[in-house]
């Protein structure tokens, strides 16, 4: 299998986590790319299954290394970044990577790997929405929330710069759509 990469991108909320774990369930050939990032882990995470969870000074060794296909500050302060071993630590399984990434550094991926990179955004229906969604997940404080809401409109300007749009209303719609994308572009 050729180098392929597929990235799922979307603001915070719109639902880009649960449709990758149902899409990584279904099919054998996805592989989750594990990201870095300094954020604190979140009950229930776990260290090299969630994410690579790195000190402020390892990210900035990463960094200095030259070791992230794209990094970005994020939220609060906090750096996420995918490391390019990662990806080849897919590759080398024969797998092809599924990216769960904000906008700015799906963009970068776009941009630095050329071919080979399905990129879908997925859209909330609205900004109300995304607002119930976020705060019925109950993992933001209030501080929070209005950080992702705010970033959300910026980055809803966008989704045209993606090869697929989906909007995520009813999710088994949503999913059935991206998931009919992601074989079509594995080529099955
Ligand atoms: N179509 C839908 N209808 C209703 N609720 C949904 C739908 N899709 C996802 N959700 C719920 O919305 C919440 C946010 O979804 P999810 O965590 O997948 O978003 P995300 O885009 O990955 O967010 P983040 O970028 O913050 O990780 C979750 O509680 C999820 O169960
Ligand atoms: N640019 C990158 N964004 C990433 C990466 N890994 C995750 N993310 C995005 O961060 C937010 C917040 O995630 P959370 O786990 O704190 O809720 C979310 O939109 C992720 O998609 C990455 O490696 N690079």
């Amino acid at each position: 299998m050729s180098n392929k990469i597929i990235i799922i991108t979307a603001p915070s909320g719109a639902g880009k986590t649960t449709i990758v774990k149902k899409l990584l369930s279904e099919l054998p050939q996805l592989s989750f790319s594990i990201s870095a990032t300094t954020r604190t882990a979140r009950e229930n995470e776990v260290h090299g299954r969630d994410y690579y969870f790195l000190s402020l000074d390892d990210f900035h060794q990463k960094i200095d290394d030259n070791a992230f296909a794209e990094y970005e500050m994020v939220y609060a302060g906090k750096y996420y970044g995918t490391l390019k071993t990662e990806l080849q630590r897919i590759w080398d399984k024969e797998k092809v990577p599924m990216v769960d990434i904000d906008v700015k550094g799906a963009l970068s991926i776009k941009e630095k790997y050329h071919t080979g990179v399905l990129t879908i955004f997925i859209a909330p229906p609205t900004l109300d929405t995304l607002r119930v969604r976020l705060s019925e997940r109950g993992t933001e404080t209030q501080a929070s929330l209005e950080e992702r809401l705010g970033k959300a409109r910026y980055e809803l300007s966008f989704s045209h710069e993606f090869d697929e749009i989906v909007v995520n209303d009813d999710l088994e719609t949503a999913y059935t759509a991206v998931k009919k994308l992601v074989t079509g572009f594995l080529g099955q």
